[in-house]
């Protein structure tokens, strides 16, 4: 087995850079504790925190343990939590100075000796960091920190970049430092279960395969909605934007598994090589295949602009929907689909999901019925469904919508789903890189984006304006307009389907 395949399984410590931010509160820790508490980290693994903030070992251990879920007290969860603790400490120090890295140093091989005497002694690196110190830091970790006495590996954050150029220059200079096969680079998209899914409803599956093109689907939407707004994050969203902070990386990333050709093997390269060729497929986006929204006051809510951390006259959009055109010319099948991938802040409800639209029966006496729909929701509460067209029990013969049903908390209620960033670290400690982004995704990715983006922050003339959309709304009014030129028909307004808040399951 080469050594980037090989999975930690013993004398390991987890370096989680960015200790005291937010990533590392709500996701980092409570996945390492997961994975801890289901014994799935490596035997004898260490835990370190590191960041600028000062705090003691007790204020750092009410930080990384706060998210963690124990509802009913489980005492069993408690002395892990307890035993979680002994086995993560907190170090303090700069992310530019080599004096601050020659401390981590120190401790990291002060840890080592205390664990993991005479045996490997591997490390993996966590960048739970904004963008401005992902350089110094990869750089000073592998000057300072970079055992020779086994396995290195580092797993960086998104954002890769703000666009084509920026994200060649940021790779570029990670790549001085660490391998490809030692980056693992986090979509945090990739680790969610029915992203995991996609792959294998589409190729296990001939009854779902074979409709798989675009003889069959009219179009796709790949839909992503939160139901509040900046809220005071607003300096790092006008700088960003919805399309940098979703559309391009995790809505992408979906769009890529679903249109994809069948890997030769569920090898890593072999499925990031399929991903690779169908983004090339896909065109830049069209200015006039996007539409931009940006939310006003509404539902006793305060407007965008009056986030007093958003620039009184921002145009940044809130909201973006756009179309991508997949021309996967080099394949028998081509598969022509007309996705919408949005992302909607201050909305009516949390969702994430993609629908996929088949096409009209266009002969004999059902054409005016309504459209088969293959849906899958992503999130909240992980379901398949197919909307298709049942007799209705009866004397009559009359086509009626009805639907099949997966519905996870009903069909696997026994099951615990992992979280996406439990799945992702232990990815990391196998060393399998097929959830991780390679450098050429990336690359084809910002391609695409790359134009419109340069379009909305005024690159190239004056910035575009979104429309307004109240918060709380279903988002502007010319949302069903614009689905409409690509296709979508939506069916039956009479009939109920699914509900998507299923907190009551
Ligand atoms: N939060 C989330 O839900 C998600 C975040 N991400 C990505 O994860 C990374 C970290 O995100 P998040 O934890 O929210 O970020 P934070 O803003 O909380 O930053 C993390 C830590 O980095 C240090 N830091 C913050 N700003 C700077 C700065 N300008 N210069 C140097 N150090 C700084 C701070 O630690 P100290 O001052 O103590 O050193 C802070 O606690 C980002 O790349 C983000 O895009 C990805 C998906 C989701
Ligand atoms: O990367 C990000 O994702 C979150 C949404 O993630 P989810 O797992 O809750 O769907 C988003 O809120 C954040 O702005 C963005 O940076």
């Amino acid at each position: 087995m080469q050594i980037h395949q090989q999975e930690l399984k013993d004398s390991t410590v987890i370096v989680v850079f960015g200790a005291s931010g937010d990533l590392a509160k709500k996701k980092t820790f409570p996945a390492l504790f997961g994975l801890y508490r289901d014994g799935f980290l490596p035997r004898d693994v260490r835990i370190v925190g590191y960041a600028r903030t000062k705090m003691d070992e007790v204020e750092f251990h009410k930080r990384t343990t706060s998210y963690i879920k124990n509802p009913n007290n489980d005492e069993a969860i408690a002395a892990k939590i307890e035993e979680f603790k002994k086995i993560s400490s907190y170090v303090s120090g700069g992310y530019e100075d080599d004096p601050s890295f020659e401390n981590l140093e120190k401790v990291l091989r002060k840890v080592e000796s205390e664990t993991h005497k005479g045996r490997e002694r591997h490390r993996l690196f966590y960048l739970a960091l904004p963008p401005s110190v992902f350089l110094p830091v990869a750089a000073n970790t592998k000057k300072h920190c970079y055992t020779t006495e086994g396995i290195n590996r580092i797993i960086v954050e998104k954002p890769f970049g703000k666009d084509l150029d920026s994200c060649r220059e940021l790779l570029g200079s990670l790549k001085q430092f660490w391998a490809e096969e030692e980056t693992f680079r986090i979509d945090h998209y990739l680790g969610k279960e029915m992203v995991k899914n996609m792959l294998v409803l589409r190729f296990a599956n001939v009854a779902l395969g074979v409709a798989w093109d675009k003889n069959s689907v009219s179009n796709v939407q790949i839909t992503f909605k939160e139901p509040f707004g900046t809220e005071g994050r607003g300096g790092y969203f006008d700088e960003f934007g919805i399309i940098r902070d979703i559309l391009q990386n995790h809505l992408l990333q979906v769009l890529s598994i679903l249109t994809m050709e069948r890997p030769v093997s569920f090898s890593a390269e072999d499925i990031r090589d399929e991903k690779v060729k169908v983004l090339r497929a896909i065109p830049p986006i069209e200015r006039s295949d996007t539409l931009l929204g940006q939310y006003v006051a509404g539902s006793g809510k305060p407007g965008y602009l009056d986030d007093d951390t958003v620039p009184h006259n921002s145009v940044c959009p809130t909201f973006a929907a756009t179309t991508l055109h997949v021309r996967a010319a080099y394949r028998s099948v081509p598969m022509l689909t007309v996705p919408r991938a949005l992302r909607l802040t201050a909305l009516n409800e949390a969702k994430v999901e993609v629908r996929i639209q088949f096409k009209d029966v266009t002969q004999g006496i059902f054409k005016d019925i309504s459209r088969n729909e293959l849906v899958l929701r992503i999130q909240p509460s992980e379901a398949v469904y197919l909307k298709l067209n049942t007799k209705a029990p009866g004397l009559y013969t009359r086509a009626l919508p009805t639907e099949m049903d997966l519905t996870y908390k009903r069909r696997f209620s026994e099951v615990k789903i992992p979280e996406a960033y439990e799945a992702l670290i232990l990815d990391a400690l196998k060393g399998d890189h097929s959830n991780f982004v390679r450098d050429d995704e990336l690359d084809v990715a910002w391609r695409i984006f790359t134009p419109i983006l340069h379009w909305i922050d005024g690159r190239d003339g004056p910035r575009p304006k979104p429309v307004p959309y109240p918060y709380g709304s279903r988002g502007p009014k010319e949302l069903d307009a614009f689905i409409g030129k690509y296709g979508y028909k939506r069916t039956d307004e009479g009939y109920q389907w699914p509900v998507t808040n299923l907190a009551s399951l």
